[in-house]
């Protein structure tokens, strides 16, 4: 199997849906409704037992709308957005989940901020930080604060960044490929997480064997196709799924990163590398799930 990093177990007849996790994806907002349902359907069409989405109100049945398996929460917004209320609420879900994705479509506004620095420092429920979480920590500086630092025994941290995104947490241009990637490997090493530098190929960096600092894995799948809107937004939910069936950071984002890919590549095959979408690729992805454990 081309390049596979690790192999899920195949599923039994005494599994149930709590043994496939329960996961919660956070984001949206007026205008960007899509991508958090994308990471939503991602989590579903990667194996997830449950799935909710946590939305601003406003966009509660927009979400929904997208896919009768997805449970939505309403959460406090103001003009469209999460509002600086909404933490309170959504602290509450935490201890419930197996694993939390954040970040797409949120903006970067005071409820997004209040949101994402609070999820930075609990530690019981693994985490992915995708889209304008990241943008969030770049603007506040939240990484400069070392009580967020990961140790021993707490829950997974996951970044997504895409070049532009990663050019905005360290300060290196997305023009530089391999800097990215050595300030990428210094940050996940120095904080004690895994840093998924996406792009073409996708590179995941990881700080937490304190045997293997730095420890790297190069993608061989994914193609141009998959350079259209939604395509990251769908990764942070097959990635949260895979936290959320118990994997490491490590091993969740190296084998999300190559499902994500091999669906990429059937879609693009299937459709076109220009007409392809991310709709294309979430539903393309709940074909090729099973390739991960044969
Ligand atoms: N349907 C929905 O609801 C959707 C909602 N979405 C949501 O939108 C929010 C903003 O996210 P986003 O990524 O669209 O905008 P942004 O952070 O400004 O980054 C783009 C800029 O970064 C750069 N750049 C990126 N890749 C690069 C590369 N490989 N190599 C080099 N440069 C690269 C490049 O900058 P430039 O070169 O143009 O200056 C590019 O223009 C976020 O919350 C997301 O979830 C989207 O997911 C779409 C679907
Ligand atoms: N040229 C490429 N080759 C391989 N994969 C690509 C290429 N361009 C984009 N991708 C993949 O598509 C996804 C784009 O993520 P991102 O920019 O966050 O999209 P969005 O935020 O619109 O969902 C990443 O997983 C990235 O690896
Ligand atoms: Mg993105």
């Amino acid at each position: 199997m081309q390049r596979r990093p690790l192999k899920l177990r195949t599923r039994e007849s005494s599994d149930h849906k709590g043994t496939f996790g329960r996961v919660l994806l956070v984001g949206g907002s007026r205008g960007m409704a899509g991508s958090i349902s994308l990471s939503s359907i991602a989590a579903l069409h990667t194996g997830s037992g449950l799935v909710a989405a946590a939305v601003p109100d406003p966009v509660l049945e927009t979400v929904a709308g997208f896919h009768a398996a997805l449970m939505t929460i309403a959460m406090p917004a103001q003009d469209g957005c999460f509002s600086v209320g909404a933490w309170s609420p959504l602290k509450g879900l935490i201890s419930r989940q197996d694993a939390i994705g954040v970040g797409p479509g949120m903006t970067t506004n005071e409820g997004s901020v209040a949101i994402v620095d609070g999820l930075l420092r609990q530690r019981q429920t693994p985490v992915v930080f995708d889209a304008d979480a990241l943008n969030v920590i770049s603007e506040h500086r939240l990484f400069d604060d070392e009580a967020i630092v990961r140790t021993e025994g707490d829950a997974a941290v996951v970044l997504t960044p895409h070049p532009g995104e990663l050019s905005r947490l360290t300060g290196v241009p997305a023009s530089d490929g391999d800097e990215q990637l050595a300030a990428a490997q210094r940050m996940a090493d120095r904080l004690g997480i895994t840093i998924v530098v996406k792009g073409g190929p996708t590179r995941v960096t990881d700080g937490c064997a304190p045997d293997a600092p730095g420890r790297t894995f190069v993608n061989s799948t994914g193609n141009p196709a998959m350079a259209t809107a939604g395509c990251g937004d769908v990764l942070t939910g097959v990635i949260t799924s895979l936290l959320g069936q118990g994997l490491s950071g490590w091993d969740a984002a190296r084998l999300g990163v190559w499902i994500h890919g091999r669906a990429g590549d059937v879609a693009a095959s299937a459709i076109s590398a220009a007409g392809m979408t991310a709709a294309h690729l979430v539903e393309t992805l709940a074909i090729v799930a099973d390739e991960m454990a044969e």
